[in-house]
């Protein structure tokens, strides 16, 4: 590769002030490897849509931006705001350089930190993944959650030397990460080594790469035995599948096809090895209204998302900044049609910040039902360990070799767990459980059972209702989705199908939101239009009905279960703190358990033969099911949401 010499560049980086990005794509090792080497102007902008991605004389060019976390709040929903700037390098010139060269001429005298420590200490941390656990998953607020606490330290260091030496650290020490970087503007700087790509947008196909799953590599490194105990356990896995539903829920937003799911693989780097599905669809969406969509991921807010934020700003005192935003690469693609830029977007995890001279590496874990309060305390400082390890806070992992092995024998590149055929098996098997629907390549023609017929999905604040949009409208409905504050009766009265949606809280609480849908379920129950009604809005359907409602002992959040619904053993996902629940033994029957207050006669009742729970209703021009048929948990999904509606109908 011809080029300018990368030590004559990199002394010209750290000696000069104009900002920089350094990216190193892909695998650590390898020949071909490179950096690129980004330079140019920043400019710092209030939206998503104010990107500059065009010049003034309308040309497209390529921007790296910065966004923080705090741009949440385009979508509406909250957090505390610390005003971090949605910072964008509009790049003037970039430079390709060997990464081999480049290593070669970077800074490697340690940086000296002082100080140094979480900002929450581990019994704090400790106490809000209980606190989590009990008053939000407990009561119905969502699945999962990812609450951080920061390292911190001082640097006494000129940052732009500090940046160098980190990035060069980290791309000797870490591996197996999506994007390692640097990216150093006016008085901040950003360097990490980020697993985790959130979104891409190429040639019209939208990639999303939820990780979650994070195994600690025991003293010596992974084994095949003991990561095949990590990928048996129920809390690993069932965390995994909760964010592929997460981030198919973006994807059933931004993608005509919906997108579909591959996997799972495992991302193996230097301390932790993560497990991690791929989910691909088509968009012709501007890359910036693609990243509006997906602000910002599952695994690393939670869900539903949107409640996510409210849990967050409940349990973190501090702004996030960057954390959990992206870096977002917008290269312009030189198609004549459709948009103008690719995009690839890192999320900002596993990243140092060095800001007035102090260092800050926050770290997150995804807190959820049966998550152990010092297991996730383990998993904050393990994934810190990456970072940390590589700048010298923490000691360095040396490789421990055998105790038979030769001493002198070349170093061997370990061969990738994931190649193991046990683990291999292990992997695959996890798809066993999975919904077909979003395994499989989905024919589009629309012609399903349904054509010809109108349906409304009212959106209760939980994104589910994409998944379910596009699960209509392959049934051949002709579906739109509508907030529940936008709801009107004249719509609600036009549609032939309203699909009531889930949301999170207690269904039994009155703010506006539980009004409203209850609002929508007894309109169209009155007046014997179809309804089907999910979740939350089965919930408040069966109160509607008389029969009791009250929280599961242990939360439902994320569990798959076998149920007869109405004759049939179907596989659902479920979803749900607060059940309805009838009198054990009372699996179809007019006698719930308030009995006498049973409006309709004809009212089938699927419930738990042993606890009462109520699985799923049906009655005149009405069905309703506690669980997620769109979800990926839903082996049965499609088969039990066209048999529900077939009913409605
Ligand atoms: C939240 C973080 O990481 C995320 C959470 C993971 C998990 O909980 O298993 C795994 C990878 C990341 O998606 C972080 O590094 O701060
Ligand atoms: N997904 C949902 O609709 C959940 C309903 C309710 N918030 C519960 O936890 O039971």
């Amino acid at each position: 590769m011809t080029g300018p010499d990368p030590s004559s560049l990199i002394h010209d980086l750290l000696a000069g002030s104009a900002p920089f990005a350094l990216i190193a794509r892909g695998p650590a090792a390898g020949e071909d490897a490179t950096v690129e080497v980004l330079t140019g102007d920043v400019v710092d902008v209030d939206l998503l849509a104010d990107i500059p991605l065009m010049d003034a004389a309308g040309v497209a060019r390529e921007v790296l931006a910065l966004v923080p976390y705090r741009q949440v709040r385009e979508r509406g929903f909250v957090c505390h705001d610390d005003g971090a700037p949605l910072r964008c390098l509009v790049i003037g010139e970039r430079v390709v350089l060997p990464r081999a060269g480049v290593m070669a001429s970077l800074p490697s005298a340690p940086i000296a930190l002082e100080g140094a420590g979480f900002d929450i200490a581990d019994e704090e941390y400790a106490d809000i993944v209980r606190r989590v656990i009990a008053e939000e998953i407990g009561r119905g607020e969502g699945a999962n959650f990812v609450i951080r606490r920061d390292f911190v330290a001082g640097v006494d260091a000129d940052p732009r030397a500090a940046a160098l030496t980190w990035f060069r650290a980290l791309l000797e020490h870490e591996k197996g990460a999506y994007w390692t970087f640097a990216i150093v503007t006016d008085g901040h700087v950003a360097v990490g080594a980020s697993p985790e790509a959130h979104v891409s947008a190429r040639n019209g196909v939208v990639t999303m790469n939820p990780i979650s799953g994070t195994f600690r590599h025991p003293a010596g490194g992974a084994t095949a035995d003991t990561l095949a105990e990590f990928l048996r356990s129920t809390k690993e896995t069932e965390e995994l599948f909760m964010v592929v539903d997460e981030e198919l829920k973006m994807m059933s937003a931004v993608c005509s096809d919906g997108g579909r799911i591959t996997g799972p693989h495992l991302k193996e780097m230097s301390r932790l090895t993560h497990t991690e599905y791929m989910l691909r669809g088509r968009s012709d969406l501007d890359p910036r209204d693609i990243l509006r969509e997906t602000m910002f991921a599952p695994t690393v807010t939670g869900s539903p998302m949107q409640n996510a934020c409210t849990v967050i700003a409940r349990h973190e005192t501090t702004p996030r900044g960057y954390y959990s935003g992206v870096a977002a690469l917008f290269t312009p693609n030189g198609n004549a049609e459709g948009p103008t830029h690719d995009l690839d977007a890192p999320i900002l995890i596993r990243t140092a910040y060095l800001v007035d001279g102090r260092l800050r590496v926050p770290v997150g874990a995804t807190l959820v039902r049966h998550s152990d309060p010092y297991g996730e305390v383990g998993e904050t400082h393990g994934k810190a360990a990456g970072v940390l390890g590589a700048i010298g806070a923490i000691p360095r992992d040396v490789p421990v070799l055998p105790a038979d092995a030769d001493p002198d024998a070349p170093v061997a590149e370990r061969r990738p767990l994931a190649e193991d055929p046990a683990i291999a098996e292990l992997l695959a098997s996890r798809n066993d459980r999975l919904a077909p629907f979003w395994m499989n390549p989905q024919d589009p023609d629309g012609s399903g059972p349904f054509a010809g017929r109108t349906a409304l999905v009212v959106d209760a604040e939980d994104r589910f209702t994409t998944m379910l949009a596009h699960q209509l409208r392959h049934l051949g409905l002709d579906t739109r989705i509508v907030h529940w504050a936008d709801v009107s009766d004249t719509d609600l009265d036009a549609a032939d199908l309203v699909v009531s949606g889930p949301g999170p809280g207690d269904p039994r609480d009155d703010t506006a939101r539980m009004e409203a849908m209850r609002h929508v379920v007894g309109r169209r129950t009155a007046r014997r239009d179809p309804l089907l009604a999910v979740c939350l809005s089965h919930q408040i359907l069966a109160d509607s009905l008389g029969i009791e409602l009250m929280p599961l002992d242990r939360p439902h959040q994320g569990l798959q279960k076998s149920v007869d619904v109405f004759g049939e053993d179907a596989s659902i996902g479920f979803y749900n703190t607060f059940t309805a629940r009838v009198n054990p033994g009372n699996r179809r029957g007019l006698s719930v358990a308030r009995g006498d207050v049973v409006t309709h006669v004809d009212l089938e009742v699927a419930a738990d033969p042993e606890t009462g729970d109520v699985y799923a209703l049906r009655g005149p021009g009405f069905a309703s099911v506690q669980g997620h048929l769109e979800s990926i948990l839903s082996r049965d999904g499609m088969r039990t949401l066209e048999r529900l509606i077939a009913h409605a109908l």
